[in-house]
C-alpha cells in the first residue's frame, strides 16, 4: 500500500515546467548582509505546492486554539447577563470579569515568546489547551465571584499563549503556496468561536438558574479535543532544526509533506538556520531584534498592524452591536441577543471571504482594500450616530424623584446627554416614530433593564406602553447605523481581521519568530483592553459619533501606515522574508513584488491564464 498521506495528495504538477518559470535573483533580493535569498535557496519551493491531507489535519487541530480564543472572549457578554443577577455583581465586578481575561491574555502572550523558544510550539499548544480545560472546569463549577475571577484569568492565560503560538506553528508547517490561507483559517476559527459563543449564549439565556455555567463551561469540549489531538501531532520542523534535532526535523517534514521529496526544503531550512545563527549574534532576542534594522522594521510593521486592528474599534463594534440593534428598533432583549449572533455570523462569513482572497490578491492589497472600506463604514456609523444625536427626542416630562435624591438626570433636556450619562436612562412612549411622554430617570443600580423609580421601574408596569432605553436613544436614523455596522463587518473581516495575525506569523526570521509574535500579540491584547475599557468614557466626552469619527481617523492613520510600510509577503518562503525589510521602513510597500517569490500554485496560475481579467 502506498503512503496513505502521500496517496491523498490533492494537486500534482510538473516540476520542470515550474522551474523554468523561476526568475533570476535581482539586486533587491540581496539582504543587508549581502546574501541573496536566491543564493541561499537555489531552488524555489517546487514540491511543496502539493498539499497532503495531513496539513489540513494539523491546521484544524491548531486552529481550535483560535476557536477557544473567540469562544472565551465572546461568551462572557451573555453569561454576564445571567451572572450579574444571580451573583449580584457590581459594575466593578462585571468589568473585572470581562477585562481580567484580556489582561491575562496580554501578559501570557508576551511571556509566550520565551516559552515557545524553550519548549517548542507543540508543547505550548498542549499547555494552552490544558489551561483552557482547567479554566473551563473552574468557571463551570465556580461557587462565587472570586473563583469566577480565577477561572477568567486562567482562560486568559491560555488565550494569550494560543494567540501567539498557533499562527507561528501554522506558518511553519504550511507549504508556502497556501500558508496565507492556513493562517487565515486561524482567524476564521476565532470568529467561529465568537459566533458559536453567541449561539450558546442565546440558547442558555432561557435557563435563568445556572445557565452561565453551561455557557462558560462548554469551552472544555474543544479544549480537550485539541489537547488529545496534539498529543499525536508533531513539533514544527523548523523549531526542531533550530534545537539541533536534525533527524526528528527531517522525519516530521517528510510526514507533513506526505512523504514527498523534502531534501530541497530541508536543506534550505538548515542552511538558513545556520546562517541566521552566525548572523544573529548574542544577547536577549528582543535586543537583537531592535538593534538589527530588518528585524526592527519587521517588528514595527507587525506591532503596528496589530495596534491598528484594535484601534479600528472591532471589539467595540462587536460588543456594541446589540445596542445598535436596539436603536434600530429591536426592543426585546432575547431578540437582540439572537440578532447579535447574526452580527457574529456576519463577521465569520466575511472572514471566510478573506480565506478565499488571501492567496488570490495577496496580503497587502487585501489589507489596503479592507482598511479603505473600514474607514468609510466607520464614517457611515458616525454619521448615523450624529444624525440620531441631532434629532434626539426632547425630554417632555420632569417627574420629581420620590426618594428626594439629587441626580444629574433631571438636568438633561433631550435623550442624547441623558443616555450618555451612565447613571440615567430614557423612559418614553411612542406612537409610530413619534416619541412622547419622555423623561430622563436614574437607572436601577442592580439592573440596567429598568429605572430606579417611576413608570419604567417595574417591568410589570411596562404594559402601559412605556419603554426604557438605556445606553441608546430611539431614532429614525438607526438604519444608517445598521448599514454602517454591516458594511463595517463586510470590510473589516476579510482583511484587517485576519491579516495582522497572518503577516506576523511570516515576517520574522526563525530566531526572532516567537519573540516577534509574542510582542505583536501582546500589543494586540493591550490595545484591545485599552479600546474596550475607554469606549464608554470616550463616548461620554466625545459622544458616540465622536468616538466613531475618532476610530475612523485612527484607521486612516492605519491605512497610511500599511500603504507605506507593509510589503507583500505572499508566496515567499519564510526564510526569504528578511530581504523584504532590508530597505528603509517606509519603502516596504514599494519593494519588488516578485523577486525570490515562490511560483504561484500551478492551479491558480492556470486559472489566471484562463481568466486574465480576474487578476
Ligand atoms: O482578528 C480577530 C478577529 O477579528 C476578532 O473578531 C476580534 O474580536 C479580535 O480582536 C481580532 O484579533
Amino acid at each position: 500500500m502506498s503512503n496513505p498521506i502521500g496517496g491523498m495528495r490533492k494537486k500534482v504538477t510538473d516540476d520542470r515546467e515550474r522551474r523554468s518559470l523561476i526568475r533570476a535573483p535581482s539586486e533587491s533580493s540581496i539582504n543587508n548582509l549581502g546574501v541573496t535569498s536566491a543564493a541561499r535557496e537555489p531552488e524555489l519551493a517546487t514540491d511543496q505546492d502539493v498539499t497532503p491531507v495531513f496539513v489540513y489535519v494539523l491546521a484544524f487541530f491548531s486552529a481550535l486554539g483560535g476557536f477557544l480564543f473567540g469562544y472565551d472572549t465572546g461568551v462572557v457578554s451573555g453569561a454576564m447577563l445571567l451572572l450579574k443577577k444571580e451573583m449580584h455583581l457590581t459594575a466593578l465586578w462585571q468589568e473585572l470579569l470581562v477585562s481580567s481575561t484580556v489582561g491575562a491574555a496580554a501578559l501570557s502572550a508576551l511571556a509566550g515568546g520565551a516559552l515557545n523558544g524553550l519548549f517548542g510550539r507543540r508543547i505550548c499548544i498542549l499547555m494552552a489547551s490544558f489551561i483552557f480545560t482547567a479554566g473551563g472546569v473552574v468557571l463551570g463549577a465556580a461557587p462565587n465571584k472570586e473563583v469566577l475571577l480565577v477561572g477568567r484569568i486562567t482562560v486568559g492565560l491560555g488565550i494569550g499563549i494560543a494567540s501567539m503560538t498557533v499562527p507561528v506553528y501554522l506558518a511553519e508547517v504550511s507549504p508556502p503556496h497556501m500558508r496565507g490561507q492556513l493562517v487565515t483559517i486561524y482567524t476564521l476559527f476565532i470568529t467561529a468561536g465568537q459566533f458559536i459563543a453567541s449561539v450558546v449564549d442565546g440558547a442558555f439565556t432561557y435557563l435563568h438558574h445556572n445557565g452561565w455555567r453551561y455557557m462558560l463551561g462548554l469551552s472544555i469540549v474543544p479544549a480537550v479535543l485539541q489537547f488529545f489531538g496534539f498529543l499525536f501531532l508533531p513539533e514544527s520542523p523548523r523549531w526542531l532544526l533550530q534545537k539541533g534535532l536534525t533527524q526528528q526535523a527531517r522525519q516530521v517534514l517528510s510526514r507533513i509533506r506526505g512523504g514527498q521529496n523534502i531534501e530541497k526544503e530541508y536543506d534550505s531550512m538548515r542552511t538558513n538556520i545556520e546562517d541566521e545563527e552566525k548572523e544573529a549574534g548574542g544577547g536577549p532576542v528582543l535586543w537583537r531584534m531592535l538593534t538589527r534594522p530588518p528585524t526592527r522594521r519587521a517588528l514595527t510593521v507587525g506591532c503596528g498592524l496589530q495596534m491598528f486592528q484594535q484601534l479600528s474599534g472591532i471589539n467595540t463594534v462587536m460588543y456594541y452591536s446589540a445596542t445598535i440593534l436596539q436603536m434600530a428598533g429591536v426592543r426585546d432583549d432575547k431578540q437582540a441577543i439572537w440578532l447579535a449572533s447574526a452580527t457574529a455570523a456576519t463577521n465569520f462569513l466575511f472572514t471566510l471571504v478573506g480565506v478565499w482572497l488571501v492567496e488570490r490578491v495577496g496580503r497587502r492589497k487585501l489589507t489596503l482594500g479592507s482598511l479603505i472600506g473600514t474607514v468609510l463604514s466607520l464614517t457611515v456609523l458616525a454619521v448615523g450616530f450624529l444624525l440620531s444625536a441631532q434629532h434626539s427626542p426632547a425630554v417632555t416630562l420632569h417627574p420629581t424623584d420620590p426618594t428626594l435624591n439629587s441626580t444629574s438626570c433631571t438636568l438633561y433636556g433631550s435623550c442624547e446627554p441623558c443616555m450618555l450619562d451612565p447613571g440615567c436612562g430614557f423612559c418614553y412612549r411612542e406612537n409610530g416614530s413619534t416619541v412622547y411622554d419622555s423623561s430622563c430617570i436614574p437607572v436601577n443600580q442592580t439592573s440596567a433593564d429598568e429605572a430606579a423609580w417611576g413608570r419604567c421601574s417595574n417591568l410589570s408596569q411596562f404594559s402601559d406602553g412605556s419603554l426604557w432605553a438605556y445606553n441608546y436613544c430611539p431614532t429614525s436614523y438607526s438604519w444608517i447605523v445598521l448599514l454602517g455596522l454591516i458594511l463595517y463587518l463586510a470590510f473589516f473581516a476579510p482583511g484587517m481581521g485576519p491579516m495582522p495575525w497572518t503577516v506576523n506569523s511570516e515576517i520574522y526570521p526563525l530566531w526572532a519568530r516567537s519573540t516577534g509574535n509574542a510582542c505583536s500579540a501582546g500589543v494586540n491584547w493591550i490595545c484591545n483592553v485599552l479600546v474596550s475599557l475607554t469606549f464608554l468614557h470616550v463616548a461620554e466626552y466625545l459622544t458616540y459619533y465622536g468616538a466613531f469619527f475618532l476610530y475612523s481617523g485612527l484607521t486612516v492613520l492605519g491605512l497610511l501606515f500599511v500603504l507605506g510600510c507593509l510589503p507583500e509577503t505572499q508566496g515567499r518562503r519564510l526564510e526569504e522574508m528578511e530581504a523584504l525589510f532590508s530597505g528603509s521602513l517606509c519603502s516596504c510597500g514599494a519593494s519588488d513584488g516578485d523577486v525570490g517569490r515562490v511560483q504561484k500554485h500551478p492551479v491558480q496560475q492556470r486559472k489566471r491564464e484562463r481568466h486574465p481579467l480576474r487578476q
